[in-house]
């Protein structure tokens, strides 16, 4: 049991600046990485909110957001007796004003930190005193970690999608009435009829579309379906590790690997395979099949009772049910049902069946692994972090962090929004074949 003074104590150095060192960031948080000698925090990172996205934090048809990441990770991600043992271990914490305005600071000084690689340059949310305490998976050297003798290596990788995506049915509309100026799309055949029948990845069509837009200048050879496909997976690794883009990324002893030996890319598989971590992913992302189109359609019947206070919380209430009864068969057979469009609680489970897979397909997996492991660590297991543990590698032992990042669930307000970038990067597609 932890002392009343020892949580003062973590509460201090929790907010103390100079435990705490920059170490990468996404679109939405910024994660920092404890450097500070107290044991609990070792092996922890924190992670911030960003303030570019404080309109979406208030829009007031929003469910409220920490109750529903709660829902989400307890309710529907817990239920799942593999992923369950992979989602990263975090609790909520609260941070000083003064704490989050110095690292607000600091993130301005490029000195401190460099953050040229990343592409929205915004600092801290600072009326957001809340932020996630976490595992920490990177390849930087723990105090236990002897680097002179061993290898901290993490892998780093976002799947997406590997599910079938539709083609939306505007893009199919504007092939059939612009036959004409699209004579060399349709000269082509055999993509054509790949394409109409939805057989490329919505990571295919992606990348086409940024490489059409100019944002992008070498398409990708990495295939999602490759990935989910144990004949397949070290294949995918090695094409996500020489593609040089975000989706994979091998790192050693906080150093990024871009050489990379077969036999490492053996092991990572074989652990990847291993801990099933990869099937669990798949099962959510598989999770409801419907088209983005019909679950829209549900949700622009249900999106008008929230605008009204009264009406918005009923439905809040059928939204917490389902969550509150979920039940990984019953929800997947409910969320891929053709729904009676006046029964609200069908349209919510749809919906929400559509946002599980949406966020299964915008998870990351991060896998950490330390070589030469002590006979100590081995005798220790038990007492290890939470997504640890001791795998084997051609007779060698190695210790094993595997989690899975990003766990925010999407949210419902982003439909449209889903629906308009699929629409505009379908198009992009095809006008890049008819260009090429
Ligand atoms: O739509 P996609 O497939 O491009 O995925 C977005 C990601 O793009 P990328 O993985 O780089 O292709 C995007 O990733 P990046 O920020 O580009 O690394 C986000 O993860 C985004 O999620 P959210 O809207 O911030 O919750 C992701 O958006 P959604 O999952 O919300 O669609
Ligand atoms: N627990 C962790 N351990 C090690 N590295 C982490 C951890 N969490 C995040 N990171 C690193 O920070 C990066 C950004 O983190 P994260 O994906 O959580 O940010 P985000 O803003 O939510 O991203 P997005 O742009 O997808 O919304 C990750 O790609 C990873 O490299």
């Amino acid at each position: 049991m932890e002392t009343q003074k020892q949580k003062v104590n973590i509460s201090e150095e929790l907010n103390d600046p100079d435990q705490w060192t920059y170490y990468n960031e996404g679109n939405n948080n910024i994660i920092l990485r404890y450097i500070g000698s107290n044991n609990i925090l070792s092996s922890k990172i924190l992670r911030i909110r960003k303030n570019n996205n404080v309109q979406y934090y208030t829009d007031p048809t929003l469910f409220p957001l920490e109750e529903y990441n709660k829902l989400f990770i307890e309710k529907v991600f817990m239920s799942h007796p593999i992923l369950s043992k992979y989602l990263q271990e975090f609790e909520y914490v609260t941070l000083t004003q003064e704490f989050l305005k110095i690292i607000d600071s600091r993130l301005n000084d490029s000195k401190e930190c460099d953050r040229s690689k990343i592409n929205s340059l915004s600092t801290l949310d600072l009326s957001c005193p809340s932020a996630m305490l976490a595992t920490n998976f990177s390849s930087q050297p723990e105090p236990t970690d002897d680097i002179k003798l061993q290898k901290v290596i993490s892998f780093e990788t976002k799947p997406k999608s590997g599910v079938v995506e539709y083609v939306p049915t505007s893009v199919k509309s504007y092939i059939e009435q612009n036959e004409s100026e699209l004579q060399n799309f349709n000269t082509k055949q055999d993509m054509k009829e790949k394409f109409i029948c939805n057989e490329f990845t919505k990571y295919h069509i992606m990348q086409v579309s940024r490489k059409y837009k100019g944002k992008l200048n070498n398409l990708s050879k990495y295939c999602p379906r490759d990935f989910f496909n144990k004949e397949s997976l070290s294949k995918s690794l090695r094409d996500l590790i020489d593609d040089r883009q975000i989706y994979g990324r091998l790192f050693m002893n906080g150093e990024e690997l871009f050489e990379v030996e077969d036999d490492l890319l053996y092991l990572i598989s074989d652990f990847l395979l291993e801990s099933n971590i990869i099937n669990a992913v798949f099962d959510f992302q598989k999770f409801c099949m419907h088209s983005m189109e019909y679950v829209l359609d549900c949700y622009n019947k249900v999106a008008k009772y929230l605008l009204d206070e009264t009406t918005r919380e009923q439905h809040f209430d059928i939204i917490r049910r389902i969550f509150n009864n979920f039940e990984f068969a019953k929800n997947n057979e409910l969320a891929n049902q053709q729904c009676d469009q006046n029964n609200q609680e069908q349209l919510w489970n749809v919906i929400i069946g559509y946002l599980i897979s949406a966020t299964a397909k915008d998870f990351t997996i991060i896998m950490r692994i330390v070589d030469k492991i002590s006979q100590e660590d081995i005798d220790n297991k038990h007492q290890s972090l939470k997504n640890e543990q001791i795998l084997t590698y051609k007779g060698q032992q190695y210790k094993v962090r595997i989690g899975v990042i990003d766990l925010e669930g999407k949210m419902y307000t982003k439909l449209p929004v889903y629906m308009k970038e699929a629409e505009e990067a379908y198009l992009n597609f095809v006008k890049y074949q008819n260009e090429n």
